[in-house]
């Protein structure tokens, strides 16, 4: 069978994205900024002119919110953003740990924090950003660790909704995916 394609087109960008099945039942289109210089940055600015002006830090979770992350900084003059990493490194003292369920990594996950990631967090107000909310798995782990570090969430923002996350009233996205058949 041939390679199937999804077409979207998110903050100006069309992109053809690859249908992968994820089980007998669902596919999902890819939706992939990694190395998308052009979808990154288009994106990252509608979502910072959506962002609430008192947002003190932006945090994201390994390894797709990265660059989205970073640039949605940068558009709102914020001098740094917090990233929860998926495994505790060497250098991570005293991490805070949280469990993680995504849609597209089997198994169990874990999102952690280090000390000056904690601490850039604490007391204050925290936008958390994604690339795609699906299930929901992992905004939530994401959101249990802002809150243990003592953050405020004040917005959950995702690039793309997918599936049943565009009914949410509590997120803010750019453009829906749906899941699709698996052929
Ligand atoms: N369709 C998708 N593309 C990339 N990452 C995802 N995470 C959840 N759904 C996804």
């Amino acid at each position: 069978m041939g390679k199937r394609f999804y077409e979207i087109n998110v903050a100006g960008c069309k992109r053809k994205l690859h249908v992968i099945n994820l089980n007998d039942e669902i596919a999902i289109a890819g939706f992939i900024i990694l190395g998308d210089i052009e979808l990154t940055e288009k994106t990252a600015a509608a979502l910072a002119a959506k962002a609430p002006a008192d947002t003190e830090v932006i945090m994201t979770a390994e390894t797709k919110g990265i660059p989205l992350a970073e640039s949605m900084a940068r558009h709102m003059g914020l001098p740094y953003y917090v990233v929860a990493r998926k495994s505790i490194k060497a250098y991570m003292e005293n991490p805070l740990v949280v469990e993680d369920h995504s849609i597209t990594t089997a198994g169990k996950q874990i999102l952690c924090l280090m000390d000056d990631d904690i601490e850039r967090i604490r007391g204050h107000k925290v936008l958390l950003v994604d690339d795609v909310i699906s299930s929901g798995g992992s905004i939530s782990a994401l959101e249990n660790l802002a809150l243990q570090a003592g953050g405020q969430v004040i917005g959950r923002f995702a690039i793309l909704a997918e599936g049943d996350a565009a009914k949410r009233h509590d997120i803010t996205y750019l453009e829906e995916l749906p899941l699709l058949k698996a052929e």
